[in-house]
């Protein structure tokens, strides 16, 4: 993917390219009364923090997950630096995804295997299959490996095993991966709502140090204050559709009560 930032872009200058274009995205579960999406058409420009707060079950993780397919919408289209996400397949897909981290709040990792292979784990993309089943990797992949567990604190728990670690440790793991992928555009599903708070600070503070290489991110959250402090927007997500978008100074009360119905007994607090 041609998704890297420019020089020029580095230095403020006008977008190499359109970033992430989402257009009439509608997704129906079967049997749901109601869609999680509809109709979301959004624009991400490259190097923002877009936060995606709502209450629960307004759709933010159907949307974020929609972004790379883990979940396939049902119609509308979504477009990463001009390419398109939806309706490729195949070697296509996975090229896409090598573009696009992803950090979900339980981690997703391979819990049985060595941190040191999990964080190698990010550049499986363009790894051979038969190295990655057989866990032989180069010196490069390792040597960078442990550049990125050191990034995370984390080095001298290389060789253990991930079902052994901590949660908040865990997490700092997919952060290490992430940075192994080195993708442009970061995606977290609640990547903090299993931590405790101090630990979920120190996480956005890591996701901040990659936000402010470049990277775009589109993450969802459950603590308004902390979208107000990382994120450079908001996007109020209600019943599947976007009631707010904005930047964090104009999240005012009136807005936090259209992204929060208090008497809304369709969606939970
Ligand atoms: N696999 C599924 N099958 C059926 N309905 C689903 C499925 N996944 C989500 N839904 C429904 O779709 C709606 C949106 O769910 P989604 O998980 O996107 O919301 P959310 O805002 O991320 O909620 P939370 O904050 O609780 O994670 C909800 O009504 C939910 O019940």
């Amino acid at each position: 993917m041609n998704g890297k930032r420019t020089p020029a872009e580095n230095r403020g200058g006008a977008p190499a390219h359109a970033g992430l274009e989402i257009r009439g995205l509608t997704k129906q579960y079967p049997g749901a009364k109601e869609a999680a999406l509809q109709d979301v058409t959004l624009t991400v420009r490259p190097g923002e923090w877009v936060a995606v707060l709502g209450r629960s079950g307004a759709g933010k993780s159907s949307l974020i997950r929609c972004i790379n397919r883990l979940i396939e919408p049902d119609s509308g289209e979504i477009r990463w630096a001009g390419q398109p996400v939806t309706g490729v397949s195949g070697s296509e897909l996975r090229r896409l995804r090598g573009d696009i981290g992803m950090i979900f709040q339980h981690y997703n990792l391979l819990p049985r295997l060595s941190v040191l292979t999990n964080v190698i784990a990010g550049r499986f993309a363009d790894i051979p299959l038969r190295q990655s089943l057989l866990g032989v990797f180069s010196g490069a992949y390792k040597a960078q490996a442990m550049e990125a567990l050191r990034s995370v604190g984390l080095a001298h728990l290389a060789g253990r095993k991930v079902e052994a670690l901590s949660g908040g440790q865990r997490q700092r793991v997919a952060i290490a991966r992430v940075l192994m992928q080195d993708p442009q555009l970061l995606l977290g599903d609640e990547p903090v709502s299993s931590l405790d708070p101090v630990t979920a600070v120190r996480v956005l503070d890591f996701i901040g140090t990659l936000h402010r290489r470049g990277m775009t991110v589109v993450t969802n959250l459950h603590d308004v204050h902390a979208a107000r402090r990382y994120a450079t927007r908001i996007i109020g997500l209600a019943h599947g559709g976007i009631v707010f978008d904005g930047p964090p100074e104009e999240l005012g009360e009136a807005e936090l009560q259209r992204i929060y119905p208090p008497d809304d007994d369709k969606l939970q607090p």
